[in-house]
C-alpha cells in the first residue's frame, strides 16, 4: 500500500524487488504523487512506468472486503505514510478521505486473528507520529518495521517482532551536525537488526505464541 509521498516511492521500489525475487505483488496507490514536488514527481512517473513494465498491477481503489485482501495476499507492506505524516492534517480529513480509508484498512488487517497477515511498515507505521509514535494507541502495530537511516523517536514504543535499520546513506557530516544515532553496519550488510522487546499483552501472545 503506497502513499503519495516519498514513503510511497519506497513502497513501489519494494514491489519491484519482490517481483524480481519471484513474488507476485500488487500495488495499491492511495493517491498520485503531488506534481508540485517536481523531483519526486519525476521519480514517481519513472517508477510507475517501471513497475507496470514488470507487470505489477497498480490499483487505485482497494476492495471494501478486507477478507478479499487477506485471502489474496500473504503479506502487506505499509508505505502509506512516513515522516511526512501530519496528525493534525489527518484529524481534519473528511471521513471518506482515501488516506483515512487506507489507514483504516491497515488497522482492520492488523486486527484479523484467524488467517492473520503480517504487516511490514517502511520507516514508520502509518498513522504514527515521528516523535510521539502511536499517540492515541489506535493505529497499527506491525510485525516488522524497517527504519530508514535511523529509528525515529516515536518508535521507542515499537513492540513488533522484527525491527531493522536500512538506508546506509547518511554522510558523517550530517550525522555529527544532527547527532543522529546510526548503528554500525557489518561489512557489506544493507540491514541492521535491532533487538525488539515484544510486550507480553494478550494481543501479542495471540500474535506470536498461538
Ligand atoms: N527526505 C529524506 O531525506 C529521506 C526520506 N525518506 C523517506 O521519505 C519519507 C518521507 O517522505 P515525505 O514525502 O516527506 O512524506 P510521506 O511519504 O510521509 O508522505 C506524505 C504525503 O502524504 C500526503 N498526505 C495526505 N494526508 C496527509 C497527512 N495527514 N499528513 C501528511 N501527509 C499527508 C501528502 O500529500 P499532500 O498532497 O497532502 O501534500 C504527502 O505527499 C520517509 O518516511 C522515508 O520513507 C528516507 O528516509 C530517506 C531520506
Amino acid at each position: 500500500m503506497c502513499g503519495s509521498g516519498t514513503n510511497g516511492l519506497y513502497g513501489m521500489v519494494t514491489a519491484r524487488h519482490l517481483k524480481l525475487m519471484g513474488y507476485d505483488p500488487t500495488i495499491f496507490l492511495v493517491n498520485e504523487y503531488n506534481a508540485s514536488r517536481p523531483d519526486g514527481f519525476k521519480l514517481f512517473t519513472q517508477l510507475k512506468k517501471q513497475v507496470l513494465a514488470f507487470n505489477i498491477p497498480i490499483l487505485s481503489s482497494l476492495p471494501s472486503n478486507i477478507s478479499h485482501i487477506t485471502a489474496t495476499h500473504s503479506l502487506i507492506v505499509d508505505a502509506v505514510f512516513g515522516v511526512g505524516y501530519d496528525r493534525f492534517k489527518y484529524a481534519a480529513l473528511p471521513r471518506n478521505n482515501k488516506y483515512r480509508y487506507a489507514v483504516n484498512v491497515l488497522r482492520q488487517i492488523n486486527k484479523v486473528k484467524v488467517g492473520r497477515r503480517p504487516i511490514v511498515s517502511i520507516d514508520l507505521p502509518s498513522g504514527w507520529d515521528t516523535n510521539i509514535g502511536n499517540y492515541e494507541g489506535h493505529h497499527i502495530n506491525p510485525e516488522m518495521l524497517v527504519s530508514l537511516i535511523a529509528p525515529k523517536l516515536g518508535v521507542v514504543e515499537f513492540f513488533g517482532k522484527y525491527h531493522y535499520v536500512a538506508g546506509n546513506y547518511l554522510p558523517s557530516i550530517l550525522n555529527e551536525k544532527y547527532q543522529v544515532y546510526v548503528p554500525r553496519y557489518n561489512g557489506s550488510d544493507c540491514l541492521i537488526p535491532i533487538e525488539t522487546q515484544v510486550e507480553e499483552t494478550t494481543e501479542t501472545a495471540e500474535m506470536y505464541h498461538v
